[in-house]
């Protein structure tokens, strides 16, 4: 008999996927026992380069869950597919640990209906970073103060979501502290589509995508005569890692889904 969370990883060749599977491989009390990945089905993730772990590929993933029958799923990889595995791994009595943005509202929805209805945890986390994790919460208090918001989230141009999970969940939180409110002068019209940004209950996000760029986010709230700034920077995926690694623990004791890591820490 061995305590060891027996954790899956989706998604391992990608960029968090990377940094995950040295996480989990590093982690004492953990096990990577097996990966999915689009190809390569069956391979061990030591035959493709840069990696040397045993853990086997697979490329379904109600075939990886049913005959590895891990305790945890670690998922990074697209908003489509991580939905799916999400869903795949609860009807398997396996809980999901989803790092993956760009989940609609009915996707969450129903991931947490099947969290409650299987009494598995379940962890969608927009963003694993504590910096990020505070960032959004120093927003939620500042926005009891300052009604006028506004979000810049800037990430690489690889990312296939936009707003990001990060740059959504901020304005949720906003929105949970406010009343709702439209910004800027009521007859403001854009001359160029989108100058204005995306419009969460009046509440303005912008997205910019750039190479060079990581993931960063500005929240601007403004008032009379100032501006606050509450800013974050990921220079590296290493700063994810943290967070995942305190998310496979958490998702362990859990009943439930939980969306936010800022509602697992203390
Ligand atoms: N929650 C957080 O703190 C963070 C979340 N993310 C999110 O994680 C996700 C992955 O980000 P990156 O690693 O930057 O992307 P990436 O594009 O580098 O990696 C995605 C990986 O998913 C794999 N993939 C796609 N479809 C698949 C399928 N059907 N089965 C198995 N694997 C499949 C791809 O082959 C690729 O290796 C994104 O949704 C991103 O927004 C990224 C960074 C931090
Ligand atoms: O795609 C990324 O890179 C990131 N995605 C997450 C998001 O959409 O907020 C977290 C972080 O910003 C990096």
């Amino acid at each position: 008999m061995t305590n060891e969370i027996s954790v899956v990883i989706a998604g391992p060749r990608g960029k968090m996927g990377r940094e995950a599977v040295k996480l989990v491989e590093q982690t004492e009390g953990m096990k990577l026992s097996a990966v999915i990945d689009r190809q390569y089905n069956h391979n061990q993730l030591s035959d493709l380069e840069g990696f040397n772990s045993d853990a086997v590929i697979y490329t379904s993933p109600e075939e990886c869950f049913t005959t590895v029958k891990p305790d945890v799923l670690v998922d990074l990889t697209t908003p489509e597919t991580g939905y799916l595995h999400a869903k795949t791994a609860l009807l398997n009595g396996v809980r999901p640990v989803i790092g993956t943005t760009g989940f609609t509202q009915t996707e969450l929805e129903e991931l947490k209906e099947l969290s409650k209805e299987n009494q598995l945890g379940t962890i969608i986390a927009p963003n694993f970073a504590i910096g990020a994790i505070l960032m959004m919460k120093f927003s939620q208090m500042a926005a009891k103060y300052f009604e006028d918001v506004e979000i810049i989230e800037m990430h690489h141009d690889q990312k296939l979501d936009a707003p990001s999970g990060t740059g959504l969940k901020t304005a949720e939180m906003i929105k949970e502290q406010r009343a709702s409110k439209q910004q800027g002068h009521p007859d403001e019209k854009e001359t160029v589509t989108g100058s204005r940004g995306g419009d969460i209950d009046g509440i303005r996000i912008h997205s910019v995508r750039l190479p060079g760029l990581v993931a960063h986010q500005q929240v601007m709230f403004g008032g009379e005569g100032q501006l606050l700034t509450i800013k974050h920077d990921s220079h590296d995926r290493g700063s994810f890692m943290s967070g995942v690694k305190l998310c496979i623990h958490s998702v362990m004791n859990l009943q439930e889904l939980v969306y936010g890591v800022e509602n697992i820490i203390d």
